[in-house]
């Protein structure tokens, strides 16, 4: 006996169905195709509404009632679609059609992902607040902020840059200035592009941002952190303990975006691949001793 949900449901897919000359009372609903077809008046009318519905001048209403299928539930139905006779009508389906009700094994992965995403960050964001369950961890957390940020690193390169008395220093100080810029328009570019807002548990209390740092996909922070630790370890002399510490802090000023709150796991991590591209992007474009020596004389005469 069919529960009353399930008539209501029913009753408007009848509708589209009886437009299928196809989906005869008689045909075979077996149990895998249409959901209960022993007897389950709901099962059948559900599998009529999948032929009906696609029909040209099929009810829109249906369409909508249809959505909410479970994905296995569509998947099973494809392989018997040209089975038997009733099925006839969905085998001359256009293949995008077919899409529509099959969704991808690489759209479910990424769901789940989103899924994992968020309850992790949630988790990890332990001090996104003062009472949260790392709270005073939380001034710890704002200076790695700070030293991850843009505004120290765009200074620091232009005052370094002025001060430095050799064009070797001078030539890596330029190209560091225009990672630095680089990496701004970039972040800025994608953030804009993408608008994924914030985790929910963030405090909006960031030092000095843009309009577009409302967005978190992907983190400012993450990238600077990776392309400024690749840019010292390939261009600096360091003993190995320094080094080791070049590649702990920008790990650190990563995962303390996402302990702050300010960001969801995927964010960071994708800020670390595009940091770590972004240098490559830099080296390859690596403004030449002439060049630079060119462009800091011009800025010099201003
Ligand atoms: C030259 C110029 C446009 C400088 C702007 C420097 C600036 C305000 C950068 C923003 C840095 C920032 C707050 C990035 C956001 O990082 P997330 O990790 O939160 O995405």
């Amino acid at each position: 006996m069919p529960s009353p949900r399930r008539n209501a449901d029913a009753r408007p897919l009848a509708a589209a169905a009886s437009s299928s000359s196809s989906s005869s009372p008689g045909s075979p609903g077996s149990p895998a195709r249409g959901g209960g077809g022993g007897g389950g008046g709901g099962g059948r009318f559900e599998f009529q509404s999948l032929l009906g519905s696609r029909a040209p001048g099929a009810d829109p209403a249906c369409a909508r009632l249809r959505a909410p299928e479970s994905p296995v539930h569509r998947r099973g139905s494809f392989p018997l679609a040209g089975a038997g006779p009733s099925q006839a009508p969905a085998a001359a389906l256009p293949e995008e059609g077919r899409m529509d009700l099959n969704p991808s094994f690489l759209g479910i992965a990424l769901r789940s992902l989103l899924a994992i995403d968020l309850w992790l960050s949630k988790k990890l964001g332990v001090c996104a607040g003062e009472r949260s369950s790392w709270g005073s961890a939380r001034p710890l957390m704002k200076l790695l902020e700070i030293s991850g940020h843009g505004i120290p690193w765009l200074l620091g390169t232009l005052y370094c840059l002025l001060r430095s008395d050799s064009w070797a220093g001078r030539e890596v100080l330029t190209n560091l200035l225009f990672a630095l810029l680089l990496d701004l328009l970039l972040v800025a570019l994608i953030k804009g592009l993408v608008r994924r807002r914030r985790p929910a548990h963030n405090q909006m209390d960031m030092f000095v941002t843009l309009s577009v740092d409302k967005y978190s996909f992907p983190s400012g922070h993450a990238t600077r952190a990776a392309l400024v630790s690749r840019f010292i370890l390939n261009h600096l002399v360091l003993a190995i303990p320094l080094r080791v510490l070049v590649v702990l802090w920008a790990f650190i000023v990563g995962f303390s975006r996402v302990m702050l709150g300010r960001h969801n796991v995927t964010d960071v991590a994708f800020g670390f691949f595009l940091g770590y591209a972004q240098y490559s992007i830099v080296d390859y474009c690596w403004l030449s001793p002439h060049n630079a020596r060119v462009l800091f004389l011009l800025w010099n005469q201003q």
